[in-house]
């Protein structure tokens, strides 16, 4: 259960809210012992035909404690209701925080519907914590309490009759549902999330279901999830009604109790008749404290999972972390790297994906960064941009060790455009504007020339007001990616890497973009990743790397007449053009 006291930890800001509601949910329970009482004392002095006057008082304690029931009942509902949101919100807040600098370091072998589980459905979950878990144990002490003055104020032996009753309700009886449904809470979130995961899976590849015709495979599987998914939560209402029929059955044991104290003492005139049919129905209503504990301690299970697969990901440590005291960010100056003996290897692998890499990348420079598919050219890029931290060796940023930049300076000012992009259901103009929110439509227009997607609709004005559909499904991925592009490009920045972003082009149009993309970045650092060995010659310096390591450097004519592993790609790629 350490994650409950962990999770009671997060709640004590809000304690005096929760204090307020407790209350509120003892007075409402009050009430309702209070009009039990009254009307019994009404009704049973009624069967004695007393004048008026007599049972005046107990007739406006019955509509006051009626009246005042519901409005109690509306007050506790409102403040609880209101700290749950309050206390949702408060995770919701402290989990997104505590994410933002995992990613991607940390949270990369999360399926992103399992992130998705844990942001919504695990947080939801949690709203239960306040008004099933922590509220009601709370209020059914203090209903004890009041319940036993009460009896007591009559005779102790009522008192120790409600209370023995009353404690086996709410102690034994949870127990008893905590033991009978062990792992069942567990085991509901967990075949929640997995449901949640299959769904979105399913959603997400509806198109390459349909083309291999998995469909019915995979709704199998959704369905045979759904199904001990029902069955679950079937046996927890089962083992719920009992508690419910053993609660009831508990509360007649005490009224039993209580006529077996209270029968001699009305015999014995030491108790009028009246009030032991007040007391009676006074510890009926009072069993209302109990009835949500059995129900707490399956919550109780529920929340401690759900907490802990909260707690399991903000507890990682961040993989890159911001220097005590960073150095200010040379905007506004060129920029050169500078790497020396760089070897990185990703959290869960032995295998370096870079190893002893040295090599400068000079001021205003246009450099190609080449090799093989899986020889380390995405992780150079992510390391230079401080997605990761590498593990020896060392990347300077003019002269300066990029660790000693702060994260948010380091991506303010160098425009990355990685092969996996992620496009925003809305227009090209609101896509744009994500990335300068300042950006003139000129602007905007301006970085769609150099992209050559400024015809995207027949009139500049529709072609910014183009609905690009979610995750730019209404564009080709060619389009996709040139929209990508075109948010980088409107930073400005003095450095700018780009990830394979022009693979999904034809051979002509990635010429022309790049051509553009030269001849209006003049100043800037620029570094091409690419697979695709055309317009060689435009770059000052290509690097080429395979399994981790530099095996080449120059330039495209000295490396055709130097470097046979180019030669190699580079006929490679000429061939793919003849088949393309
Ligand atoms: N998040 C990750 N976790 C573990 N290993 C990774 C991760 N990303 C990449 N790798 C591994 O690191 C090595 C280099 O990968 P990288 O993506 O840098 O190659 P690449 O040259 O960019 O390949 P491609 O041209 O196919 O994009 C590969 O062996 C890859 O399997």
């Amino acid at each position: 259960m350490s994650a409950i006291f962990r999770l009671l930890k997060l709640v004590l800001p809000y304690k005096k809210w929760i204090a307020l509601s407790v209350f509120l949910g003892l007075l409402t329970i009050a009430s309702s012992i209070g009009l039990m009482m009254t009307s019994a004392f009404v009704i049973s002095m009624a069967a004695l035909h007393p004048s008026i006057a007599e049972i005046q008082v107990a007739i406006v304690g019955v509509r006051f404690f009626g009246i005042s029931r519901g409005i109690f009942r509306y007050l506790e509902r409102l403040i609880s209701h209101n700290t749950t949101f309050r206390l949702l919100s408060h995770f919701r807040v402290r989990f997104y925080a505590a994410l933002e600098p995992l990613v991607p370091a940390r949270v990369a072998h999360l399926k992103s519907g399992d992130l998705l589980q844990r942001i919504v459905a695990d947080i939801q979950n949690l709203e239960n914590f306040f008004v099933r878990v922590i509220a009601p144990p709370s209020v059914s002490v203090l209903t004890a309490l009041l319940m036993t003055l009460i009896l007591w104020a009559y005779h102790i032996n009522f008192a120790l009759a409600f209370i023995t009753f009353y404690a086996l309700a709410g102690t034994i009886i949870p127990y008893l549902s905590v033991q009978l449904s062990r792992g069942m809470g567990k085991q509901i979130t967990v075949l929640k999330n997995q449901l949640n995961v299959a769904l979105l899976d399913h959603l997400n590849g509806l198109p390459e279901l349909l083309i291999n015709r998995q469909i019915e495979n995979q709704e199998e599987k959704i369905k045979v999830l759904n199904k001990k998914l029902s069955r679950l939560q079937r046996n927890m209402l089962i083992i719920d009604a009992l508690h419910q029929g053993f609660v009831t059955l508990l509360m007649f044991g005490a009224v039993v109790m209580v006529l077996i104290v209270g029968i001699p003492m009305v015999e014995n005139n030491m108790l009028n008749g009246v009030y032991l049919a007040v007391l009676v129905l006074g510890v009926m209503a009072a069993f209302e404290g109990v009835l949500p504990l059995p129900q707490m301690a399956q919550y109780l299970e529920e929340n401690n999972e759900a907490g802990k697969r909260l707690f399991e990901i903000i507890d990682r440590p961040p993989q890159v972390v911001d220097p005590q005291q960073p150095i200010p960010f040379p905007n506004e100056q060129p920029v050169r790297f500078a790497v020396n003996n760089l070897t990185f290897a990703y959290n869960n692998t032995q295998q370096p994906a870079l190893k002893n890499l040295r090599l400068e990348i000079p001021y205003s420079s246009k450099v190609a960064i080449v090799g093989p598919s899986g020889s380390g050219k995405s992780t150079l890029a992510r390391l230079l941009i401080r997605l990761y931290d590498y593990q020896s060796g060392q990347i300077l940023l003019n002269e300066r060790e990029l660790k000693n930049y702060r994260q948010t300076d380091i991506r303010e000012n160098i425009g990355y455009a990685s092969q996996s992009f992620h496009l925003f259901t809305g227009s090209v103009a609101d896509n744009l504007h994500l990335v300068n929110p300042e950006a003139s439509e000129r602007q905007m227009l301006d970085v769609l020339r150099l992209v050559n997607l400024s015809d995207l609709s027949h009139t500049p004005q529709d072609t910014l007001n183009y609905w690009i559909g979610e995750h730019g499904n209404r564009l080709s991925g060619g389009q996709a990616q040139r929209l990508a592009l075109a948010q980088v490009l409107l930073k400005n920045s003095p450095v700018l890497i780009f990830d394979e972003v022009t693979s999904s082009l034809d051979a002509e149009t990635e010429r022309l973009i790049l051509k553009n993309i030269f001849d209006h970045f003049k100043e800037q650092t620029i570094i091409n990743i690419t697979h695709r060995l055309n317009n060689m010659e435009h770059y000052n310096m290509i690097f080429v790397l395979n399994e981790g390591e530099l095996i080449g450097r120059g330039t495209h004519h000295d490396l055709m007449r130097e470097n046979e592993h180019y030669r190699h790609l580079f006929k490679i790629f000429q061939e793919s053009l003849l088949f393309a």
